[in-house]
This record gives structure tokens, C-alpha cells and sequence, in this order.
């Protein structure tokens, strides 16, 4: 289970603190699923960073199942179980893909291992797995392949950030099955940041994050209804404060 407590994250910008992460707090049970959605800006991404440990937080605390993770670097984070999917993934110049997959995976993986992850991100391992991940793959492309080094273990913790962004309908579908799939083996909690109306729909839980705060948290039951229906009335100049 994961549990986060009171978690601040603020930066300084031209001299002024502006909170990007306002005292939020939440909990994901084993096997559930959380969707983070919100308007842009507000701060979601960031959110997944401080969990990663890529950003650091001001205050809070972050609990992997009683175990305090919140002093741990980004490395000891996901040797605790956190598995982290960026928004704009990183290239690797001289790594192909077999070879960040298998590091993904902590072990060799064989061949029909490697074909398995691609598949389920709607790659092909006969195109890919020799490739480097360098600037020669298209957005779409790398954002897929991130998706599946998260994909090649096991995490306490999937934290998966737009995986619908850049990616086309037919390989959407195959990623929308496997964290199904991950879903129903109910061993992972798992945190899909999205716009999209599908993957909100997976949800057991949604938080609507604005500004920097949770503007609402609970069940798809109770949150769903109003979400669509919602509209931002945020004015230029107005966004974040101090923590
Ligand atoms: N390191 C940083 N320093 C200063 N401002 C930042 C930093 N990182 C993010 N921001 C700003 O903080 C706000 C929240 O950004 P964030 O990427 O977390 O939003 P988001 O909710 O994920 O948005 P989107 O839906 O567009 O992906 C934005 O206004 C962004 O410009």
C-alpha cells in the first residue's frame, strides 16, 4: 500500500515560492487503481516526480506498505518497488532496446520475454529489439518503449504519466488491456496520470488535482458523475501560492 501524507513541493521562481504540490494526501491500497486527472499545469506530472523521488519534497511523508520512503533518492525508490513511467521519456545514445528492457527487468531477458513486453505496448520485436534508444525513435515510439520497461517487473507502485499521450488507438488498446490485465491480478497499485475518458473509467479511485491541490479524491462512483461537467474558472496571474 502506498500512502502519502501532507506531501509540499514548492519552487522558487524570480524569487517568489510557488507551491506546485500543495499539501496532498492520499492512499493506494494493493490491487487498486488511482487516476490522477486535472486541468493542465496542475501539477500532476510534478506529483509523480516527488512519489518517483526525481523531485524532492519540502514537507510530507510517503509510506510503501509502513516502510517511510521519503528520504530515499530516486535509485533506493524503485529498489523499494516504485516503477515510474515519465511524460516525455529520456534517450539513451548507445543502449538498444533489448538491452534497457532486460536492465528494466533486473535479468537477461530471452527473446520471447522481450517479444511479450513490445507486444503489449503494440511494438513489433522484430523492428525494435537491435534499435538504439536514441533520437531515431519518434515520441510515439519511445513513449511506448518507456511504458514497457516499467511493464518488464513487478512494482508495489506503477505510476504511469499520459501513457496515452502520442500513441495511436490500435497500440492504446493493447496498453488499455494489460494494465486490465495488471488490474484484475489485484497484486499492484497502480497510478495512471490521464486526460482520457477510458482510462479514467478504469479508475477505482480519482483525484482531480488543480493549482497544485486535490480539488477532488474518492471513489469512480462518487467522482465520475460531476468531473465533465467541471469548469475551471482559474484567471491568469492567479495560479499557486506559498505551501
Ligand atoms: N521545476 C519547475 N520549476 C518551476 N515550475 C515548474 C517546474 N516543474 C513544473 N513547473 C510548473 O508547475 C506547474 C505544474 O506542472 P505539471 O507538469 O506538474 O502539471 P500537469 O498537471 O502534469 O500538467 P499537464 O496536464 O499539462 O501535463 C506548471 O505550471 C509548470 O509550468
Amino acid at each position: 500500500m502506498l500512502k502519502v501524507d501532507n506531501l509540499t513541493f514548492e519552487v522558487n521562481e524570480e524569487g517568489r515560492k510557488r507551491c506546485l504540490v500543495n499539501h496532498i494526501s492520499f492512499e493506494v491500497k494493493d490491487g487498486e487503481m488511482l487516476v490522477i486527472t486535472g486541468p493542465n499545469g496542475g501539477g500532476k506530472s510534478t506529483l509523480a516526480k516527488v512519489l518517483a523521488g526525481i523531485e524532492e519534497a519540502n514537507g510530507g511523508e510517503i509510506f510503501l506498505d509502513e516502510e517511510n520512503i521519503t528520504g530515499y533518492d530516486i535509485d533506493h525508490r524503485a529498489n523499494a518497488g516504485i516503477g515510474y513511467a515519465f511524460q516525455q521519456p529520456p534517450r539513451f545514445k548507445g543502449m538498444t532496446v533489448k538491452k534497457m528492457l532486460s536492465l528494466a527487468a533486473g535479468k537477461e531477458l530471452t527473446e520471447a520475454e522481450s517479444c511479450k513486453l513490445l507486444s503489449a505496448v503494440g511494438l513489433c520485436s522484430a523492428d525494435y529489439l537491435n534499435r538504439q534508444m536514441d533520437g531515431t525513435l519518434s515520441g510515439g515510439e519511445m513513449k511506448r518503449l518507456e511504458i514497457a520497461t516499467v511493464l518488464a517487473k513487478p512494482h508495489k507502485v506503477s505510476i504511469f504519466d499520459e501513457p496515452e499521450a502520442g500513441i495511436d488507438l490500435w497500440s492504446f488498446s493493447m496498453l488499455i488491456r494489460r494494465f486490465e490485465e495488471i488490474h484484475k491480478e489485484k497484486k499492484e497499485c497502480q497510478i495512471l496520470i490521464s486526460h482520457q475518458e477510458r482510462i479514467i473509467q478504469m479508475a477505482d479511485k480519482i483525484m482531480v488535482i488543480e493549482d497544485g491541490q486535490v480539488k477532488e479524491y474518492g471513489t469512480k462512483e462518487d467522482v465520475l458523475p460531476t468531473l465533465f461537467q467541471q469548469k475551471t474558472g482559474r484567471m491568469c496571474g492567479q495560479e499557486g501560492g506559498t505551501c
